[in-house]
C-alpha cells in the first residue's frame, strides 16, 4: 500500500501529489525541478547512490556548447562573437545578460540548445535496467510536454529570500538573481507538474536525508 501521508526530515517535508504506477518492464523515469536555487541539484544529487543512471541538464547544457561543438558555433551563429570569451569559449555572463531580460532571445538561445540538451540526456538515461530508477536534474519542466517524459516529476521548493541569498553568495548580483527568477515559472504552476512536493525548509542534511526516505518510501519502495 502506497503511503500517502507527507514524509518529513527535520524541517524539510515531501508530499505525495499524484501518484503514479511503478512497473516491472521498464525503468522509472524519475526528474528533479524546481526553481533556481531551490535546492533540486542537491536533492537529485542525494538520490545518486539509487539511481541506474544520472543525467544533469544544467551539466549538458555546459558540454554542448563547449569550444568547436555545433552547438557553440549555432550560437555565435546567431549573437556574433561578442558571447565568446578571448580563448574562445562561452562568456556564460554575457549570454545571460542578454536572454534572461529578454524572453523572444531567450526561446531562441532554447530552440538551439535544448534538442542537443535532450538528446545527450536519452542517451544518459536511457542506460537504466528495467527493475533501476534514472533521474535527471533538470530545471525546466514548464508545461505538460515537458513534463511528459517522466513517470515522476519532483518539484523542489524553497522561500523567496532562502534562494536570493543562497544565488547571491554563489556569485550573482542581487539584481541578477531576481531578474532569473522572474524569468521563470512561479511555484503554483509547478505545482500542476509535480507528482511530488518539496519543501526545503530545513537544512542541507535535512534535504539529503528527505531524499533517501523518498526512495525508500515512494521510489524504490520494493527494491529497498
Ligand atoms: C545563459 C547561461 C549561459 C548562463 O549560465 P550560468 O553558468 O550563469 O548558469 P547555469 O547554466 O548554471 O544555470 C543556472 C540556472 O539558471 C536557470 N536557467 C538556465 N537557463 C534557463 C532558461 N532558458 N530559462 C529559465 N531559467 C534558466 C536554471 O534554473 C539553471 O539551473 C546558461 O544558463 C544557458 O546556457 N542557458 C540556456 C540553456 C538552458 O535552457 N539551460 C537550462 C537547462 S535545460
Ligand atoms: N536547505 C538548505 N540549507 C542551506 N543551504 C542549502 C539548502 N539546500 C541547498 N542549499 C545550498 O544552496 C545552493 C543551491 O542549491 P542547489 O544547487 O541544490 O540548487 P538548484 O536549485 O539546483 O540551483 P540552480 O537552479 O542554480 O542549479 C547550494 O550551494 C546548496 O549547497
Amino acid at each position: 500500500m502506497v503511503v500517502s501521508s507527507p514524509l518529513h526530515v527535520g524541517g524539510a517535508s515531501a508530499h505525495l501529489l499524484r501518484p503514479w504506477a511503478n512497473s516491472s518492464s521498464r525503468p522509472l523515469i524519475v526528474a528533479i525541478s524546481g526553481g533556481i536555487g531551490s535546492g533540486k541539484t542537491t536533492f537529485a544529487r542525494a538520490l545518486a547512490p539509487f539511481a541506474a543512471a544520472y543525467a544533469d541538464a544544467d551539466q549538458l547544457a555546459r558540454d554542448v556548447v563547449m569550444p568547436g561543438t555545433p552547438g557553440l558555433m549555432a550560437l555565435v551563429e546567431r549573437f556574433g562573437s561578442k558571447i565568446l570569451n578571448e580563448d574562445g569559449t562561452l562568456n556564460r555572463q554575457q549570454l545571460a545578460g542578454l536572454i534572461f531580460g529578454d524572453s523572444a532571445l531567450r526561446a531562441e538561445v532554447e530552440q538551439i540548445m535544448h534538442p542537443l540538451i535532450a538528446q545527450e540526456a536519452r542517451a544518459l538515461l536511457s542506460t537504466a535496467p528495467a527493475e533501476g530508477m534514472a533521474v535527471y536534474d533538470v530545471p525546466l519542466i514548464r508545461n505538460a510536454e515537458e513534463a511528459a517524459p517522466f513517470d515522476v516529476v519532483i518539484m523542489v521548493g524553497a522561500p523567496l529570500e532562502e534562494k536570493l541569498t543562497r544565488l547571491v553568495s554563489r556569485g550573482l548580483s542581487p539584481d541578477d538573481a531576481q531578474q532569473r527568477i522572474a524569468a521563470q515559472i512561479d511555484d503554483a504552476t509547478r505545482r500542476e507538474y509535480a507528482s511530488v512536493w518539496v519543501d526545503n525548509t530545513g537544512t542541507q542534511s535535512d534535504l539529503e536525508g528527505l531524499a533517501e526516505v523518498v526512495v525508500k518510501t515512494w521510489l524504490l519502495p520494493t527494491v529497498m
